[in-house]
């Protein structure tokens, strides 16, 4: 779609600013255009002397009338406009936000987290101009062009207003030139402001890193070469803007000077007033708007088509999972990994291959292995964050992609190693998924996950702020407030994808325990450990061992300790480790 039919599309769902705007342009124009007209009648009648006293002062109240009604009508159609322009920059902020929700890791692969973040602010800004000031500045400047010209040519003297138009066509030559570089620099200006919003990102995000390695001189040169680029392609997309204002003066000199001259000879042939050539000046004057509003508006145009062109190849990116899938998850499901092989996208080997595993509703299923064995994969293909390459995930016999997205995301809890805390109280963060959670509730889930006490000690308790915005939590509290999270949601599944790793042994212990006491209320729940540390899932019905993406190793604790292979090795190595550790 162009940035035309994208205008004309909000214009039709908006008319009714847009007309009114209009109508106030308008009636704004036809005052405009009275005013030297007026000016030109009073002049005549002062220079015949028919005019003095009352009459003067009515004719001039009139003038005034008419500027002070000018003046509202331009606060009036500024307000219903810009009010409709920002509602288009809201819907487009809404869009692009709702397809950032959608998409899967394969787009955020390819888009810079800078780049989108420019894409929400400079560009739809860039579009929400061109919906707004250009549109209407274009309207009012054809009108007001159209009526001076007119009052010119038709209401003075014909040959006159032809005279003194002989340098526009050279003008609008010149306009046309420069809008096509505004054009190409604007582009060039919105992207090297995306690579510096880039850099910023990456820099607030490492900072830690920059400074521990001391890397601020050289992130400081970066950022200032990225900001001295940025700053220098704004500038040179100012710099053709600037060039329009002068095109507009030179022509409209070129033009009094015409005017005058003909105009003077015109006055001498008693074929037009002194008033009239008063009034033909005045009219020439008020022709810079139009000018002027031609040049902006193209520019305003550039940089919205600018914007526009690369905002909407991320609207119309195709979703990253399409949610094709018309069942639930059916009652007391099993989850299987029937055959399941998958290759990350651009990788040599496969991350997984013939996997073939079950888990029962009620059932815990353990996950280890080597780092980069798979384990982590594994999860993700169950939560359909990729789907497999080969083989298929089912829950209760039903294909993950045949179940709608979100009722599959109800049945599955999954807490990250890493999870993330958004800017809210503790509390609103664990009742992320519930938000009609009582405090009791939450409270409840805070004692399941372990981290209650932690958080009494905070201090304003469930109400502290935490995140971006509010006091720092250690990794493990993280980690036991997303558990706790998790638990709320109260989804018949709960994965823990190394969620255990920030804890110490005893609290993994201690969570694990409440698990097991909480499923005595729902016997029918199931769990899936990924971890490292054997400790958290010695207790599971069934233990995967992972390596380079197959299953070695399966079965019961004591089944893999009696078999002798890389669990009890690891495990002999864990339990030694740990003596070493409390003696
Ligand atoms: N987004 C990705 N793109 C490409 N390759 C990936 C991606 N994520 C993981 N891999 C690769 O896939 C393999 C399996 O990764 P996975 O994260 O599942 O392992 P893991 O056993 O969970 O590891 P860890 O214990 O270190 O978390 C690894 O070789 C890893 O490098």
């Amino acid at each position: 779609m162009s940035l035309t039919r994208l205008i004309a599309g909000h214009i039709r769902g908006h008319w009714r600013p847009y007309a009114a705007s209009a109508l106030m342009l308008s009636t704004i124009a036809v005052l405009t255009v009275w005013i030297p007209r007026q000016v030109g009648h009073v002049v005549d009648a002062l220079v015949s002397h028919r005019l003095a006293g009352w009459d003067l002062v009515g004719q001039l109240g009139l003038l005034v009338l008419a500027g002070l009604a000018i003046y509202l009508l331009r606060v009036g159609w500024r307000l219903a406009l810009f009010a409709t322009a920002y509602e288009l920059g809201r819907t487009l902020r809404m869009r692009l936000y709702a397809q950032l929700t959608r998409q899967g890791p394969t787009f955020f692969h390819a888009q810079r987290t800078g780049d989108l973040m420019a894409l929400a602010t400079n560009d739809v800004d860039a579009i929400e101009m061109a919906a707004g000031e250009a549109l209407l500045a274009a309207f009012d400047g054809t009108l007001t062009l159209i009526l001076v010209l007119g009052m010119m040519t038709l209401g003075i003297d014909w040959r006159l207003g032809l005279a003194a138009l002989i340098p526009f066509p050279f003008m609008a030559y010149a306009f046309w030139r420069i809008s096509n570089h505004v054009h190409v620099a604007w582009a060039d200006s919105l992207k090297r402001f995306s690579a510096l919003n880039q850099q910023v990102q990456d820099s607030l995000a490492g900072v830690r890193t920059v400074r521990a390695l001391g890397l601020m001189k050289r992130s400081r040169e970066q950022f200032g070469e990225l900001a001295r680029d940025a700053g220098g392609a704004a500038y040179q997309a100012q710099r053709w803007e600037a060039m329009f204002e002068p095109a507009v003066g030179l022509s409209l000199s070129a033009a009094t000077v015409i005017a005058l001259g003909a105009g003077a000879w015109l006055v001498g042939t008693n074929a037009i007033s002194i008033g009239q050539l008063t009034a033909f000046t005045m009219y020439l004057g008020q022709l810079i708007w139009p000018m002027f509003a031609a040049g902006w508006v193209l520019s305003l145009l550039e940089r919205g088509r600018a914007a526009w062109s690369r905002l909407h190849p991320v609207l119309d990116a195709p979703d990253g999972l399409v949610d094709t899938g018309t069942r639930d998850v059916p009652a007391h499901a099993d989850i299987a990994w029937d055959h399941v092989g998958f290759q990350y996208p651009g990788m040599a080997v496969p991350a997984l291959a013939d996997i073939a595993l079950t888990l029962a509703p009620g059932c815990t299923l353990g996950i280890v292995g080597a780092t980069g064995s798979g384990k982590s994969t594994l999860l993700r293909l169950l939560l359909r964050q990729y789907e497999p390459t080969s083989g298929s995930v089912r829950l209760g016999g039903v294909a993950a992609p045949e179940i709608r997205l979100d009722a599959l995301r109800r049945a599955l809890s999954w807490v990250p190693q890493e999870p993330f805390l958004f800017s809210a109280s503790v509390a609103d963060n664990i009742a992320l998924a519930r938000p009609d959670a009582t405090r009791e509730q939450i409270a409840e889930m805070a004692e399941l996950a372990a981290v209650h006490d932690d958080i009494a000690r905070l201090p304003q308790g469930y109400d502290t702020m935490v995140g971006e915005r509010g006091v720092t939590l250690s990794g493990g509290q993280r980690q036991r407030v997303a558990i706790a999270r998790a638990l709320l949601a109260g989804a018949p599944v709960l994965l823990l994808d190394d969620a255990l790793s920030a804890v110490d042994s005893g609290t993994e212990t201690q969570i694990l325990d409440h698990w097991r006491e909480l499923r005595q209320r729902h016997p029918e729940r199931s769990l899936a450990v990924v971890s490292h540390r054997l400790s958290a899932v010695m207790e599971a019905d069934e233990i995967v061992v992972l390596k380079q993406g197959r299953i070695i190793e399966r079965g019961r604790h004591d089944e893999l300790i009696a078999r002798g292979g890389w669990y009890a090795s690891q495990w002999r190595y864990q339990q030694l480790e740990a003596s070493l550790d409390a003696a």
